[in-house]
């Protein structure tokens, strides 16, 4: 097994006898971790709300305490937090039941500095492959890596973000919806010097002002009503990566001088604790609005856009890099063979065409449904126009006013239709009567 490196866990021992404190405390020390020590249920709260520790040591014969209770809060307080519960061999059956209520191990007192050393390296290093694991959960389920482009728009986009993605410089994305500005932010950041740290997505329309704030920057537990558990935010996920804000034009407007501060000065405070933290975070952002007109119109804090697009790359729309579709689509069919094992290997040459000439409003994103779904449909090699689904009037498909439908499937259908004849998402929210950010939210809700 791979070790944490020395030095790297934050270690939290809760015991009420000193002598067992001191020791403990001088061994993991000794092997490079930093330690504190609290000798009561109250104690380790108050250290828990001021710092983040990996993992904890906990005597569950805490004088008058129920170590069992204090084990609940430790959990409540930071669930990311091991807990190693630590017993005499006669009261192994308790330790059992902590394990249950959520410890991670237990080990039998007295104990030898190897033994206690050896227990810690092992939960420092669950704690670090589940960081890592969930930063890799983000890498699945795409079909790969960005593949260098045959549009002279694109080529250009290409290697300005070669140039400046090992700096630190903030990079603001824009393009229409399903461009693929999310790709291309990942791609930036596995070209940087942070590659081997974490990638964190935020997704800002998806967000009130109050849960953005603690999904950002992270909360105390009791910070504010139903805030039951404490979370470190993404902020803190993302030290020494990147932090991806995705449709950075839907970021509520009060938050914005705390991320403008951010930004400036790499520092922050957790949602009701006063303590000033810092992360050295490199910021990516991305739009499909116009971030100057909002500006004007006082929607968006012009000091903040100036920070965010200290270099901007357009990525144009798919009808303008008609170079791509054809290798993108037989990229995606390549993918969707291997997923599904269907019968499709290729694409008849109308079908060839029709992919050709059709305008994409939804850029890569639709392209890669149509894909997908040609490739389940299809039952021969060769994928015809009909399993693309591209030529069909909406209006004649489409169900009827008046038919026994839900709202929900009308609007679905209408949205569809829309969609399918405009040339842009903005110009489908104008027919629609909506703004660009709630159809946004819309097709991604129903899957359009
Ligand atoms: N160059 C590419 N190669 C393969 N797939 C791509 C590429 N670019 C984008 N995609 C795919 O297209 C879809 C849309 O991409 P992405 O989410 O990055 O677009 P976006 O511009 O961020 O969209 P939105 O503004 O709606 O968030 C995703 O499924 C993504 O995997």
């Amino acid at each position: 097994m791979e070790q944490p490196t020395e030095g790297s866990g934050r270690i939290l021992l809760v015991d009420d006898e000193t002598a067992i404190l001191r020791t403990f405390r001088y061994c993991l020390e000794d092997s490079g971790y930093s330690v504190a020590t609290a000798s009561s249920g109250p104690q380790a709260e108050a250290l828990l709300q001021r710092q983040v520790f990996d993992l904890c040591f906990l005597d569950l014969r805490l004088g008058g305490e129920s170590g069992l209770e204090v084990l609940q809060l430790l959990r409540s307080q930071a669930p990311w937090m091991r807990v190693v519960i630590v017993t005499a061999l006669s009261a192994v059956d308790t330790a059992v039941d902590a394990m249950q209520a959520g410890a991670a191990d237990y080990l039998v007192k007295p104990c030898s500095p190897d033994q206690l050393r050896l227990a810690a390296a092992k939960q420092l290093e669950v704690r670090r492959l589940a960081a890592r694991l969930e930063a890799l959960e983000g890498e699945l389920h795409r079909p790969s890596d960005l593949p260098d482009s045959n549009s002279p728009a694109m080529m250009t986009v290409l290697e300005t973000a070669r140039q400046v993605a090992d700096t630190d410089a903030n990079i603001l994305i824009l393009g229409e919806s399903g461009t693929g500005k999310g790709e291309l932010a990942r791609s930036i950041h596995g070209w940087s010097r942070r590659a081997s740290k974490a990638f964190v997505t935020i997704n800002c329309p998806s967000l009130s002002a109050e849960l953005m704030e603690s999904e950002m920057f992270g909360h105390n537990r009791g910070a504010f009503t139903g805030a039951t558990q404490s979370t470190l935010g993404r902020v803190y996920q993302a030290d020494g990566g990147t932090l991806f804000l995705d449709e950075i034009g839907d970021f509520p407007l009060p938050l914005q001088p705390k991320l403008l501060r951010f930004i400036q000065d790499k520092e922050y405070e957790r949602v009701g604790d006063p303590v000033t933290r810092r992360a050295d975070v490199r910021i990516l952002a991305a739009t499909n609005l116009d971030l100057e007109e909002m500006t004007r119109d006082g929607r968006f804090r012009e000091d903040l856009l100036y920070r965010l697009n200290v270099i901007t790359l357009h990525l144009p729309p798919l009808r303008e890099r008609p170079e791509d579709v054809l290798p993108l689509a037989e990229r995606f069919l390549l993918f969707f063979i291997k997923n599904y094992g269907r019968p499709a290997r290729g694409f008849s040459e109308p079908a060839r065409q029709a992919l050709q000439n059709y305008r994409w409003p939804g850029n890569i994103r639709e392209l890669r449904n149509v894909v997908e779904r040609a490739s389940i449909i299809c039952q021969q090699e060769l994928i015809g126009l009909g399993h693309l689904g591209l030529g069909e009037q909406p209006g004649i498909s489409a169900p009827r006013v008046g038919t026994p439908l839900t709202l929900e499937e009308l609007e679905k259908a209408h949205i569809a239709a829309i969609l399918a004849t405009s040339d842009t998402l903005e110009q489908a929210a104008r027919t629609l009567g909506i703004d660009a950010s709630t159809l946004y939210r819309k097709r991604k809700q129903y899957g359009l």
